[in-house]
């Protein structure tokens, strides 16, 4: 009798890059995993962490990677290094981040020709990430076209939320025509995040509401009321909100059509200046927060106002989406610069008191991988650090919707 396999894959192919993670779900345990970036430039990168058997020491290839094809054959080679490779029958299926699902996939998906077809269709509205899940998804069918291919979707979490908030007001015809909408991005940890931030708080997802914060390169917040999303900061794709690594976040609309007729910017042209030349790369010339504080320490101007613009824009949105919800649980930062950077964190709660909202400035220094509340005891609002993990998460859904199929 041969044994069911329950090993899942998981891909989240970014624009330039792609992060992997190969988890067994008999136990939830991470057996590998690892990065590929600067995908398409001479200097490619792909760092391996085997982890399973007490696992081993990261391996690292450089030299140039063309395409997430490339990628994604460079992977499976690592992982067959490790006896792990794509052709194992233990391998149960492949899981994969799709950020843009528009209306209609408001669940994981197994992929076909047709979800492939949508997906391709909503490469407009997500042109710097879906064109990237897409060659994911491709390149890991022709190397196992045998297993399900499951599509999770960064959009799904925010399909609960209520018209008010999911509307622009403008035309409604015209905004039907061409489905424009807030559809949100990010979903996957903002569902995941807020679940572990009750579960931190001992209390179970339908008694807390809670505002996540997920600061990455691409940063958004949510509204979480009793484990529904309720409001989103990025919208019809994810360049509104906050201020990003490299995306403006919300600025006036008439900007662009301002750069077109008075700087004759083309619309592409404008679409690359507030997707990449934004956000704290435009204010300052760099995107990685950890550079930015220490240019702030050694007081350069320019990495200060970088610094100022972003935390204003997040305590706006921190007031906001109290108001949304009327009664805040908790405050929690997740991602790279959420989980790490206590600066941001500090500044960003700063002069909340009237809220409920403080931090303790030595919990907030404790570097930790664990979820944690760094508030004192007497604030009525939780601040929390919860570390997401988008590709658990993926890899749950991918194999509660798999399982049954392949082993019936
Ligand atoms: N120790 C740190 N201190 C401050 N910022 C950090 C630290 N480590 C990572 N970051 C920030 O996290 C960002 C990456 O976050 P991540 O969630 O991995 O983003 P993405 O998934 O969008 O690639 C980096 O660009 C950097 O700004
Ligand atoms: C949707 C989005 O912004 O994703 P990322 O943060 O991975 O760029
Ligand atoms: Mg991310």
């Amino acid at each position: 009798m041969s044994t069911t396999p329950t090993r899942v894959l998981v891909l989240n192919s970014g624009s330039s890059s792609v992060k992997y993670q190969l988890l067994d779900m008999a136990d939830g345990s991470r057996l590998a995993q690892g990065l590929v970036e600067r995908i398409g430039e001479d200097t490619s990168r792909l760092a391996h962490s085997p982890l399973h058997g007490g696992g081993g020491e990261t391996r690292e290839r450089t030299g140039p990677i063309p395409d997430h094809a490339a990628a994604l054959k460079a992977v499976a080679e690592e992982l067959a290094v490790d006896g792990l490779g794509l052709d194992s029958p233990e391998l149960a299926a492949i899981g994969h981040r799709v950020v843009h699902g528009g209306l209609r996939f408001t669940r994981p998906t197994v992929v076909d020709d047709e979800v492939l077809a949508e997906i391709e269709r909503l490469v407009p509205v997500a042109p710097l990430h879906n064109p990237a899940n897409l060659l994911g998804i491709r390149t890991a069918q022709a190397l196992r076209p045998d297993l399900p291919q499951v599509a999770v979707f960064d959009t799904a979490f925010h399909t609960t939320m209520p018209e008010a908030a999911a509307r622009y007001a403008i035309d409604v015809e015209t905004a039907d025509a061409h489905r424009i909408r807030r559809y949100g991005f990010h979903g996957t940890s903002h569902a995941y995040v807020s679940r572990e931030t009750a579960r931190l708080l001992g209390k179970e997802p339908e008694e807390v509401n809670v505002i996540v914060l997920h600061l990455g390169n691409g940063a958004s917040a949510s509204a979480v009321r009793g484990g529904r999303c309720v409001d989103t900061s990025m919208g019809l794709t994810p360049l509104e909100g906050l201020v990003m690594g490299t995306r403006s976040g919300d600025v006036d609309p008439a900007v662009t059509f301002h750069l077109k007729r008075v700087a004759g910017m083309s619309a592409d042209e404008i679409d690359v200046l507030l997707n990449k030349r934004s956000g704290l790369v435009g204010l300052c010339g760099d995107n990685d927060m950890r550079e930015i504080r220490r240019r702030v320490d050694e007081g350069d101007e320019r990495a200060a106002l970088a610094f100022d613009v972003y935390i204003h824009r997040l305590k706006k949105y921190i007031g906001a989406y109290y108001a949304v919800l009327g009664r805040v649980d908790a405050v929690v930062f997740t991602a790279g610069v959420g989980e790490n950077a206590a600066p941001v964190r500090e500044a960003a709660i700063a002069g909340l008191e009237e809220l409920g909202l403080a931090v303790d400035a030595d919990l907030n220094a404790v570097r930790s991988g664990e979820p944690r509340v760094i508030s004192p005891d007497y604030a009525r609002v939780a601040v929390a650090v919860v570390p997401t993990d988008e590709e658990l998460e993926i890899a749950r859904q991918t194999f509660a919707l798999t399982a049954g199929e392949v082993n019936a």
